[in-house]
Protein backbone atom coordinates (compact mmCIF):
# COMPACT_ATOMS: atom_id res chain seq x y z
CA UNK A 1 0.00 0.00 0.00
CA UNK A 2 1.00 3.31 -0.70
CA UNK A 3 0.25 5.69 1.62
CA UNK A 4 0.11 9.66 1.06
CA UNK A 5 1.15 11.89 4.93
CA UNK A 6 1.61 15.53 5.86
CA UNK A 7 4.67 16.30 8.64
CA UNK A 8 3.31 18.78 11.22
CA UNK A 9 4.86 20.30 14.04
CA UNK A 10 4.09 22.23 17.17
CA UNK A 11 6.73 23.87 19.00
CA UNK A 12 8.44 20.88 18.31
CA UNK A 13 5.94 17.89 19.05
CA UNK A 14 5.65 16.85 15.85
CA UNK A 15 2.88 14.79 14.24
CA UNK A 16 2.03 12.03 10.61
CA UNK A 17 -1.15 13.41 9.44
CA UNK A 18 -3.12 11.50 7.74
CA UNK A 19 -6.51 12.39 5.92
CA UNK A 20 -9.17 9.40 6.71
CA UNK A 21 -11.83 11.10 5.04
CA UNK A 22 -12.89 7.95 3.00
CA UNK A 23 -11.62 5.53 5.43
CA UNK A 24 -8.52 4.36 4.02
CA UNK A 25 -6.34 3.81 7.21
CA UNK A 26 -6.82 0.33 8.93
CA UNK A 27 -7.49 2.44 12.47
CA UNK A 28 -6.86 -1.37 14.23
CA UNK A 29 -3.37 -1.58 12.74
CA UNK A 30 -1.13 -0.70 15.63
CA UNK A 31 2.44 -1.70 14.44
CA UNK A 32 1.76 0.14 11.52
CA UNK A 33 1.01 3.27 13.39
CA UNK A 34 4.47 2.77 15.34
CA UNK A 35 6.07 1.94 12.05
CA UNK A 36 4.99 5.36 10.75
CA UNK A 37 6.28 6.94 13.70
CA UNK A 38 9.55 5.35 14.02
CA UNK A 39 12.29 7.52 13.16
CA UNK A 40 14.71 5.02 12.02
CA UNK A 41 12.53 2.94 9.88
CA UNK A 42 9.41 5.09 9.50
CA UNK A 43 9.25 8.93 8.84
CA UNK A 44 9.55 9.71 12.76
CA UNK A 45 6.81 11.41 14.70
CA UNK A 46 5.73 11.54 18.35
CA UNK A 47 2.34 11.08 17.05
CA UNK A 48 0.04 10.01 14.37
CA UNK A 49 -3.23 11.21 13.68
CA UNK A 50 -6.53 11.06 11.26
CA UNK A 51 -8.65 14.05 10.37
CA UNK A 52 -12.55 11.85 9.40
CA UNK A 53 -15.42 13.03 8.38
CA UNK A 54 -18.12 14.10 11.78
CA UNK A 55 -21.73 13.84 10.92
CA UNK A 56 -21.95 17.10 12.86
CA UNK A 57 -18.77 18.88 13.01
CA UNK A 58 -16.39 19.65 10.85
CA UNK A 59 -14.13 16.79 11.61
CA UNK A 60 -13.33 14.20 14.02
CA UNK A 61 -9.65 14.04 15.25
CA UNK A 62 -8.12 10.35 15.90
CA UNK A 63 -5.10 10.55 18.26
CA UNK A 64 -2.21 7.87 18.39
CA UNK A 65 0.96 7.77 20.65
CA UNK A 66 4.16 7.40 18.84
CA UNK A 67 3.98 3.25 20.25
CA UNK A 68 0.92 2.69 18.29
CA UNK A 69 -2.03 3.29 20.39
CA UNK A 70 -4.90 5.60 20.64
CA UNK A 71 -4.31 7.87 23.81
CA UNK A 72 -5.96 10.44 25.63
CA UNK A 73 -6.55 14.27 24.12
CA UNK A 74 -2.69 15.83 22.30
CA UNK A 75 -3.07 19.68 22.49
CA UNK A 76 -0.29 19.99 20.32
CA UNK A 77 -1.71 17.89 17.68
CA UNK A 78 -5.24 19.48 17.95
CA UNK A 79 -3.89 22.30 17.12
CA UNK A 80 -1.92 20.68 14.16
CA UNK A 81 -4.94 19.22 13.42
CA UNK A 82 -6.73 22.68 12.77
CA UNK A 83 -4.09 23.64 10.59
CA UNK A 84 -4.23 20.63 7.83
CA UNK A 85 -8.07 21.21 8.00
CA UNK A 86 -7.47 24.65 7.22
CA UNK A 87 -4.82 23.20 4.45
CA UNK A 88 -7.65 20.76 2.88
CA UNK A 89 -10.07 23.87 3.23
CA UNK A 90 -12.20 21.55 5.37
CA UNK A 91 -12.59 24.60 7.29
CA UNK A 92 -11.66 28.09 7.33
CA UNK A 93 -10.66 30.35 10.04
CA UNK A 94 -12.44 28.88 12.61
CA UNK A 95 -13.62 25.27 13.89
CA UNK A 96 -15.36 23.01 15.96
CA UNK A 97 -14.03 19.35 16.06
CA UNK A 98 -14.83 16.16 17.81
CA UNK A 99 -11.65 14.87 19.82
CA UNK A 100 -11.84 11.62 22.41
CA UNK A 101 -12.33 14.20 25.82
CA UNK A 102 -15.30 15.69 23.24
CA UNK A 103 -16.29 18.74 21.12
CA UNK A 104 -13.35 21.56 20.76
CA UNK A 105 -13.74 24.81 19.64
CA UNK A 106 -10.58 26.56 17.54
CA UNK A 107 -9.97 29.51 15.34
CA UNK A 108 -6.20 30.28 13.73
CA UNK A 109 -5.64 34.20 14.42
CA UNK A 110 -2.18 35.95 13.36
CA UNK A 111 -0.56 32.32 12.19
CA UNK A 112 -1.32 31.58 16.09
CA UNK A 113 -3.74 28.31 16.54
CA UNK A 114 -6.34 29.05 19.71
CA UNK A 115 -7.52 25.97 21.15
CA UNK A 116 -10.05 25.50 23.25
CA UNK A 117 -9.40 22.39 25.98
CA UNK A 118 -11.56 20.90 28.09
CA UNK A 119 -13.03 22.88 31.78
CA UNK A 120 -10.68 21.79 34.32
CA UNK A 121 -12.85 21.44 37.95
CA UNK A 122 -10.92 18.62 39.89
CA UNK A 123 -6.89 19.21 41.08
CA UNK A 124 -4.93 17.02 42.98
CA UNK A 125 -2.64 18.60 45.27
CA UNK A 126 0.34 16.90 46.75
CA UNK A 127 3.41 18.40 48.72
CA UNK A 128 5.41 17.47 45.94
CA UNK A 129 3.62 17.47 43.36
CA UNK A 130 -0.13 18.33 41.26
CA UNK A 131 -2.20 16.05 39.42
CA UNK A 132 -4.85 17.17 37.19
CA UNK A 133 -6.55 16.04 33.45
CA UNK A 134 -6.69 18.36 30.92
CA UNK A 135 -7.86 15.65 28.46
CA UNK A 136 -4.80 13.87 29.13
CA UNK A 137 -3.52 12.72 32.43
CA UNK A 138 -0.84 15.35 33.66
CA UNK A 139 1.61 14.99 36.69
CA UNK A 140 2.87 18.57 37.83
CA UNK A 141 6.42 18.83 39.63
CA UNK A 142 8.64 21.62 40.41
CA UNK A 143 12.45 21.18 40.37
CA UNK A 144 15.57 23.07 40.70
CA UNK A 145 17.92 24.12 37.39
CA UNK A 146 15.16 22.53 35.06
CA UNK A 147 18.07 23.19 32.02
CA UNK A 148 20.52 20.30 33.68
CA UNK A 149 17.35 17.98 35.00
CA UNK A 150 17.02 14.49 33.42
CA UNK A 151 13.50 14.16 32.54
CA UNK A 152 13.49 10.88 30.72
CA UNK A 153 14.92 9.08 33.86
CA UNK A 154 12.98 11.05 36.31
CA UNK A 155 9.81 11.40 34.04
CA UNK A 156 10.11 7.87 33.44
CA UNK A 157 10.40 6.80 37.37
CA UNK A 158 7.19 8.90 37.97
CA UNK A 159 5.25 7.74 34.54
CA UNK A 160 5.96 3.76 36.10
CA UNK A 161 5.72 4.54 39.87
CA UNK A 162 2.75 4.68 42.16
CA UNK A 163 0.24 5.54 41.96
CA UNK A 164 0.34 5.86 38.26
CA UNK A 165 1.73 2.37 37.34
CA UNK A 166 1.10 0.92 33.95
CA UNK A 167 -1.69 3.20 32.64
CA UNK A 168 1.13 6.09 33.96
CA UNK A 169 0.64 9.67 33.22
CA UNK A 170 2.45 12.42 31.57
CA UNK A 171 4.81 14.06 33.80
CA UNK A 172 6.06 17.97 33.82
CA UNK A 173 8.96 19.47 35.66
CA UNK A 174 8.80 22.97 36.03
CA UNK A 175 11.01 25.78 37.04
CA UNK A 176 8.95 29.78 37.89
CA UNK A 177 10.53 32.45 35.70
CA UNK A 178 8.46 35.44 36.51
CA UNK A 179 5.51 36.05 37.85
CA UNK A 180 3.30 34.91 34.47
CA UNK A 181 5.86 33.08 32.68
CA UNK A 182 7.14 28.74 33.41
CA UNK A 183 9.69 26.91 31.69
CA UNK A 184 8.14 23.11 31.15
CA UNK A 185 9.93 20.51 30.37
CA UNK A 186 7.54 17.36 29.47
CA UNK A 187 8.26 12.89 29.45
CA UNK A 188 5.19 12.07 27.64
CA UNK A 189 3.71 8.59 27.98
CA UNK A 190 3.09 6.71 24.73
CA UNK A 191 6.61 8.24 23.22
CA UNK A 192 8.39 7.33 26.62
CA UNK A 193 10.88 9.78 26.44
CA UNK A 194 10.84 13.93 26.66
CA UNK A 195 8.86 15.58 23.63
CA UNK A 196 9.94 19.29 22.29
CA UNK A 197 6.56 20.27 23.41
CA UNK A 198 3.13 18.88 25.18
CA UNK A 199 -0.21 21.05 24.35
CA UNK A 200 -2.09 19.13 27.60
CA UNK A 201 1.38 19.20 29.80
CA UNK A 202 1.02 23.51 28.93
CA UNK A 203 -2.34 23.91 29.85
CA UNK A 204 -1.87 21.39 32.80
CA UNK A 205 0.96 23.76 34.35
CA UNK A 206 -0.29 27.03 33.91
CA UNK A 207 -3.74 25.91 35.40
CA UNK A 208 -1.95 23.94 38.43
CA UNK A 209 0.38 27.05 38.65
CA UNK A 210 -2.57 29.38 38.86
CA UNK A 211 -4.51 26.71 41.38
CA UNK A 212 -1.34 27.00 43.84
CA UNK A 213 -1.28 30.43 44.08
CA UNK A 214 2.06 30.98 42.30
CA UNK A 215 0.72 33.04 39.74
CA UNK A 216 -2.36 35.43 39.72
CA UNK A 217 -2.43 35.41 35.93
CA UNK A 218 -4.98 34.18 33.68
CA UNK A 219 -3.09 34.16 30.65
CA UNK A 220 0.71 32.11 31.12
CA UNK A 221 3.25 31.93 28.96
CA UNK A 222 5.27 28.72 28.94
CA UNK A 223 8.58 28.56 27.53
CA UNK A 224 9.21 24.82 26.20
CA UNK A 225 12.29 23.49 24.19
CA UNK A 226 10.71 23.65 20.83
CA UNK A 227 9.05 27.23 21.28
CA UNK A 228 6.81 29.16 23.32
CA UNK A 229 3.22 28.23 24.09
CA UNK A 230 0.45 30.72 25.72
CA UNK A 231 -2.14 29.18 27.75
CA UNK A 232 -5.64 31.82 29.06
CA UNK A 233 -8.40 30.82 31.03
CA UNK A 234 -11.41 32.17 33.38
CA UNK A 235 -11.37 30.84 36.84
CA UNK A 236 -15.33 30.37 37.40
CA UNK A 237 -15.52 29.32 41.32
CA UNK A 238 -13.54 26.19 41.46
CA UNK A 239 -13.54 25.49 37.60
CA UNK A 240 -10.90 26.51 34.98
CA UNK A 241 -13.53 27.31 31.95
CA UNK A 242 -12.38 28.76 28.52
CA UNK A 243 -9.00 27.40 28.55
CA UNK A 244 -7.26 28.39 25.36
CA UNK A 245 -4.05 26.45 24.14
CA UNK A 246 -2.21 28.78 21.66
CA UNK A 247 1.16 28.77 19.47
CA UNK A 248 1.96 27.92 16.36
CA UNK A 249 1.17 24.74 13.86
CA UNK A 250 2.98 24.27 11.17
CA UNK A 251 3.49 21.88 7.90
CA UNK A 252 6.46 20.72 7.49
CA UNK A 253 6.49 18.16 4.45
CA UNK A 254 3.77 16.35 2.77
CA UNK A 255 5.19 12.70 1.08
CA UNK A 256 4.36 9.31 0.56
CA UNK A 257 5.35 6.16 2.05
CA UNK A 258 4.83 2.06 0.82
CA UNK A 259 3.70 0.12 3.95
N1 LIG B 1 1.61 15.54 22.91
C1 LIG B 1 0.44 15.68 23.64
C2 LIG B 1 -0.07 14.68 24.57
C3 LIG B 1 -0.37 13.38 23.86
C4 LIG B 1 -1.00 12.35 24.74
C5 LIG B 1 -0.05 11.78 25.70
N2 LIG B 1 1.17 11.29 25.16
C6 LIG B 1 -0.77 10.70 26.50
O1 LIG B 1 -0.83 9.53 26.09
O2 LIG B 1 -1.34 11.04 27.54
C7 LIG B 1 -0.07 17.07 23.78
O3 LIG B 1 0.40 17.96 23.07
O4 LIG B 1 -0.99 17.29 24.56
Amino acid sequence: MTLIFYKYQGTGNDFVMIDNRQQIFDKDDTKLVAFLCDRKFGIGADGLILLENHPEVDFKMVYYNADGNQSTMCGNGGRCLVAFAEFLQVVKHETTFEAIDGLHYAKIQDNLVHLQMKDVDSIDTFDTHQFLDTGSPHHVQFVKDIANFDVKTEGAKIRYGQPYNQAGTNVNFVQQENEDTFTVRTYERGVEDETLSCGTGATAVAIAMHDSGKSTASQLNLNVPGGQLKVSFKKDNDTYKKVMLIGRATQVFKGTITC
